[in-house]
């Protein structure tokens, strides 16, 4: 803390560090000592540091400061836009925001998807002078809401400016900046990596007609031995698919003796509602985030986690990005991320801001995916392997096998998961790690718990054949239908009534258990 410059040596005005000090910020993190004079200044800027670093007060001060400075009336309308990518991301710079709009007369709101849009537009009407939004609902309130003032926007900010290129959202993008004053306007990009959609947006924002200024490039992290927080262990496991299953329950349960708040990423929210099912179904309790939830369960989901100390949230990649959730432990990413970037968003969310100096991070990879140690080790990312050890673990298949045999509704549950699982690894930005044509087709059935290897088809794809498949001479295995048997006692209870003396003992030595070497390269077998 003593390198910190004081938050009272901003040149702001004092009832901004006033509140800034009763909310406990009495120093300044170094991405917002080396920004916020800038941008105080009204240089557009492009600001990328590490994820936690604290990049959300690094435009909320200049923020406030231009809307005090202003003298901005409700009836102005909206002089500040913040765009953030995902929902609860809007939500939780709202509640940083609020706190700071405590003392001042300036308005400030969120709109987002999900949630009721005409109350939205009422608050719109009366006047927000810093709206924080998702780029479709913004889009909507744009073109539809005739209340909504936004001709005098001063200083728009894109948060997560990568994700905020994703599919889907280009075009909105597109379509938002077109419509939006740029004259006079300041711009300001963050993100904790810096892609290829990142510079792309730059272009859009920057470069577009009218607009040929070049933004100010704040890289606050460029130097930096490791893209990742010092503070963070990370470690991986080769674990072949058949296996991955039985590695993730014995690695849950044991965090879970241990109360340790964890958050699971899976590539897909089929995998996600899957695992959800299974794991409370056998007495693990987790909780589940994605996509596919409506938005008052996502908020309830999220504050549960936010406030909880020993959780564990299986999640989608819309849990990647900027949130800020207190004292997550570890992080475990069971399917790989798309590329290094969202591996470095996903880890992000532990070891955060001044206090967050801890956090373990666990990646989950094939024999075949170590091409990805590579890519990690290209962009400073430090990572040793982890040995879990197998014993304990071949009684359980069994027993999961038998349960998706008697329960249809657990059964196609995990054949959709597995079709996801194939589709995502098939659309993977890195085609020669992860090669979907490659697949033990077999191994990752039974990583699903499931026996017989579903019948998938993916356009233009050739999967490899099965054992039954080579013997009856087609391509892609037939799913079989499995009927719902009697519902029979709980082979997996944890604890609890539904204990039973049958169940699976997967030893808390399979914790795993850091080799003692970094990893040396091995490159693509
Ligand atoms: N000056 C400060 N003093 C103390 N804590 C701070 C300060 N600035 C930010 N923090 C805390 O640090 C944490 C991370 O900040 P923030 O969410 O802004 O990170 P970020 O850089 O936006 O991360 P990401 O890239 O993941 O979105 C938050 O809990 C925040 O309250």
């Amino acid at each position: 803390m003593t390198d910190l410059q004081p938050i009272k040596e901003l040149s702001i005005h004092k009832k901004v560090i006033d509140i800034l000090q009763k909310n406990k910020f009495t120093h300044l993190l170094p991405v917002q000592q080396k920004a916020i004079p800038e941008l105080l200044k009204g240089k557009d800027a492009v600001i990328s540091a590490k994820t936690g670093s604290g990049k959300t007060l690094t435009f909320l001060i200049p923020a406030i400061e231009l809307l005090i400075s202003s003298k901005m009336k409700p009836r102005n309308g909206t002089a500040v836009l913040i765009i953030a990518p995902v929902r609860e991301l809007a939500q939780q710079i709202y509640d940083v925001a609020k706190l700071l709009f405590e003392e001042i007369s300036q308005t400030v709101g969120v709109v987002i998807g999900g949630v009721g849009r005409n109350k939205e537009e009422e608050r719109l009407s009366a006047g927000l002078n810093l709206l924080i939004a998702t780029p479709g609902r913004l889009l909507d309130h744009l073109q539809t809401s005739e209340g909504f003032v936004y001709k005098y926007l001063s200083m728009l900010v894109i948060d997560e400016a990568d994700r905020c290129l994703d599919a889907g959202f280009e075009k909105t993008m597109a379509l938002i900046l077109k419509k939006l004053p740029s004259a006079y306007r300041q711009t300001i990009l963050t993100s904790a990596t810096i892609t290829p959609k990142v510079n792309a947006l730059a272009d859009l924002c920057f470069h577009s007609e009218g607009r040929k200024k070049d933004p100010l490039y704040i890289g606050i992290d460029d130097e930096a031995d490791y893209a990742t927080a010092e503070g963070l262990e990370q470690g991986y496991v080769e674990c072949p698919s058949g296996e991955r299953f039985l590695m993730l329950f014995s690695f849950l349960k044991l965090l879970k003796k241990k109360n340790k708040k964890t958050i699971v990423f899976m590539s897909s929210v089929n995998a996600v509602k899957f695992f959800h099912d299974l794991l409370n179904y056998i007495s693990l309790e987790v909780l589940a985030l994605h996509g596919k939830m409506s938005q008052p369960a996502r908020n309830a989901v999220f504050k549960r986690f936010r406030k909880s100390e020993g959780d564990i949230l299986l999640a989608t990649d819309v849990a990647a990005r900027g949130l800020d959730i207190p004292a997550v432990d570890w992080i475990v990413q069971f399917d790989p991320p798309s590329d290094v970037s969202d591996y470095i968003h996903r880890v992000g969310r532990t070891c955060r801001g001044i206090d967050g100096k801890k956090g373990r991070a666990l990646l989950f990879l094939l024999p075949s995916e170590d091409g990805f140690l590579k890519l990690m080790k290209k962009r400073k990312i430090p990572t040793v392997e982890y040995d879990m050890p197998r014993n304990a673990l071949s009684a359980v298949q069994k027993r999961l096998e038998s349960l998706l045999c008697e329960h249809q509704s657990l059964n196609k549950s995990a054949r959709e998961a597995f079709k996801s699982y194939l589709l995502s690894y098939a659309s993977h930005t890195h085609k020669s790690v992860f090669a979907v044509a490659d697949l033990d087709l077999e191994g990752v059935a039974r990583g699903f718990g499931l026996s017989i290897v579903p019948r998938v088809s993916l356009p233009g794809i050739t999967l490899q054949k099965t054992k039954k498949d080579k013997k009856k001479g087609r391509s892609y295995a037939s799913s079989a239908a499995i009927s719902e048997g009697e519902k029979k006692e709980n082979p997996f209870d944890l604890g609890g009534k539904r204990r039973s003396s049958e169940t699976p003992t997967a030893s808390t030595s399979s914790a795993p258990i850091k080799k003692g070497r970094k990893r040396r390269s091995k490159g693509k077998k």
